[in-house]
Formats: structure tokens, sequence, C-alpha cells
């Protein structure tokens, strides 16, 4: 099967409605393999988040809210346990929360038609994500336009895990003002983080940008803070986790390291977040937000493709311990602003307060 790209209008997630399920692309395959796997069960939808064949906060979002939906239509339903479940699977990004709540919002209001009332709901939420995302990206160019108009030259921009298509249904949040970009002839470059340990930059941003079109170089995690200070970065933008009510910013391990290094070279650093990756009860990130800490067999062996397969290999001392963060936090001060659907608006607690305003 051809693989698609984010310009043939590709999405992450699509529901069959004659099996009640959705087909995802099952991520721990790329970049070698491009496979679509369906999920029926409560089960399947749990161990796709927890594996991360699905990954990326809005995606893991609209996931989860199928999940939930689908489980209501199955003999001896329950869904509250369902929610827990489901909930339990990862616990940084705050899209997990906040789509399974709207999707339990959905069912208390329509007792009677629970199962129909939640499908809808997961349904309009993938639709939203699509047109927030696109926003984003129509927000996030005019901030590449500005540096093309002041440097006439092609735009050099970071990027840290993937936080593209992939990581959401549809155009990404980083990713989207560079395919905006792209598609307004503006020139760009992409510096490609690895994002060790399960690299989501040199499998997924790569395979992306690379299926787009788009110029990029894969880079070791540590290699940004060399290029910002040659003055080979002109911008850098990343997704988020979870994103506090004071602009603190949880994206992927290593992203605060990028913060700090662009900070030193007063290079712009940019968040891009969609209001569903923020968490309004929390109002200190660096302290609040939790971490996720994955299995370290993550950190000490890394997996690739030879005759056999894709396979594991040891990369490490065999009897070192190993230990596996997957996120940081990025305060707010080190965050030049946020890029969401509703504009552009400053990385602090008043602005982020006047945008929750405007939320419907
Ligand atoms: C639009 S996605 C933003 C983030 O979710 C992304 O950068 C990220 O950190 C993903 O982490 P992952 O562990 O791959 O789910």
């Amino acid at each position: 099967m051809t693989a698609p790209t984010v310009h043939s209008g590709a999405t992450t997630l699509d529901y069959d409605p004659s099996s009640q399920s959705v087909w995802i692309i099952d991520q721990t395959l790329l970049p070698h393999h491009y496979q679509r796997v369906q999920l029926l069960e409560l089960e399947d939808f749990c161990l796709a988040i927890a594996s991360m064949q699905v990954r990326g906060a809005p995606l893991i979002g609209i996931t989860a809210a199928f999940g939930l939906a689908l489980s209501l239509n199955r003999p001896q339903a329950n869904a509250e346990q369902a929610y827990q479940a489901l909930l339990a699977t990862r616990p940084t990004a705050i899209n997990l929360q906040w789509a399974l709540d709207k999707v339990m919002q959905a069912i208390t209001a329509q007792p009677a038609t629970a199962f129909a009332a939640a499908l809808a709901m997961a349904q309009s939420l993938r639709e939203q994500d699509i047109a927030h995302c696109s926003t984003i990206g129509e927000h996030g160019v005019a901030l590449i336009q500005q540096q093309y108009q002041q440097k006439q030259r092609c735009i050099n921009i970071l990027t840290h895990c993937n936080a593209g298509w992939l990581a959401t249904i549809q155009w990404g949040t980083a990713l989207a003002p560079i395919y905006k970009a792209q598609q307004l002839g503006i020139p760009v470059h992409v510096w490609v983080d690895e994002t060790r340990p399960r690299n989501q930059g040199a499998h997924l941003t790569a395979w992306e940008l690379q299926q787009a079109g788009i110029a990029h170089t894969i880079i070791c995690d540590n290699t940004g803070g060399h290029l910002m200070q040659q003055g080979m970065v002109d911008m850098c933008i990343v997704g988020s986790d979870r994103t506090s009510a004071n602009g603190d910013v949880c994206n992927k391990i290593g992203t605060y390291l990028k913060a700090l290094a662009a900070h030193d070279n007063h290079i712009p650093f940019y968040a891009a977040v969609p209001s569903s990756t923020i968490d309004w009860q929390i109002d200190d990130g660096v302290q609040q937000i939790p971490i996720e800490q994955r299995d370290s067999a993550e950190v000490l062996s890394i997996s690739g493709l030879d005759e056999q397969g894709i396979s594991r290999t040891v990369t490490v001392n065999r009897h070192s311990p190993a230990a596996n963060y997957g996120f940081d936090v990025t305060p707010a001060r080190l965050v030049s602003a946020i890029i969401t659907e509703l504009g552009v608006v400053q990385a602090n607690s008043k602005a982020l307060a006047s945008l929750r305003e405007q939320l419907p």
C-alpha cells in the first residue's frame, strides 16, 4: 500500500461504521513498514495507547474517546470502568483525560442513547482536531513568514519528537506551520532531533517530512545547541503533551534543554498547543505535571530493521541500570509564544486566561 502524505489528506484514525471499529496506523512499525491495524475491543484501544502504536497527545485523546464510545456497544458495557482503563494507559498527555471527560459528559447528558451520544462526541472531537491543527498551522506560518521576510533565504527550524500529523488526526501541531509554509512556497529546512529513546524524530518526523518532500536533516539529540551557536537555527517549534495555565510547556524529554540553548542564543522558541492540551487546573507545570517513566528496556536497546525484520538491539553495558523519563517541562519564561488554534499568545497566566475566555 502506498503510504499517504499530509498533502493527500491522510488521517491517522478512521472510524469504520460497518464493523464499529477504528483503523489506526501502527506507529511502532514506522518508518520501516506502513501498516494500518483495526481496534475493536476496549483492550485493543488500551494496548494501542500504552504500547505507542498510537501516540502524540491529540491522537491519544481521540483514540481514547473512540475506545470509550465503542466499548458501550459491547455486552456488559461499563462506561466508568472503560474510562478508568483508558485513563490509566499513559499519565502525561492531558488530552487523554480531556477527551474522555468530553465523552463522559455526552453519556451523562443523554443516558438513554449513550452509545450514539458518545460516538457522536468522539467523531466531533476528531473533526475538531483536524480543524484546530489546520488553524494552528495558519497562525504559526505567519511566524515563519516574518523570518523569511527579514532573511530572504531558507528558514531553518528545529523540532523535537514528533508533533506532525502522526501525532494528531491530520496536519500536526508543530509541523502544521511547516506544511503551510511549504504550501505558500516559503523555503524551509527542518533540523529533526532524533528523540531518544523512542526516536520519534528519526522515525516519524523524518518519515513525514520525507513523504511531504520537505528538506530536513536528522541530528543527534545533543546537536541543537551547537547549531544554534553557529547561527544554523532560525527558530524552534515543538509540540506539547500538557501546558499548564501559567504557560509551562511539558513535552518530550529533551525539549527543555533545547529551550535553554535557544534562550542563550536569542532564538525564538515556540510551542504549538491546541487548547485541548492546556491543563487549566495546574498553574505550575514544573512541579505539578506528572512525568511518565517508561520501561528501562527502551533506553538499553534500540529498534531497527535487519534481514529478520524489526528487532531490538542492546546498545549499552548490559549490567547497568537505566532511567527512562518520558517528558520534561520547559518553564514559561523560556517560551517565546504559544501557537494555539485561537492565535499566538504569550506564555503567561494572563494571556492564557484571556484565551480561555474565548473558548466555547
Ligand atoms: C502534537 S504532539 C506533541 C507531543 O505529544 C509530542 O511532541 C510528544 O511529546 C509525543 O510523545 P509520545 O511519547 O510520542 O506520545
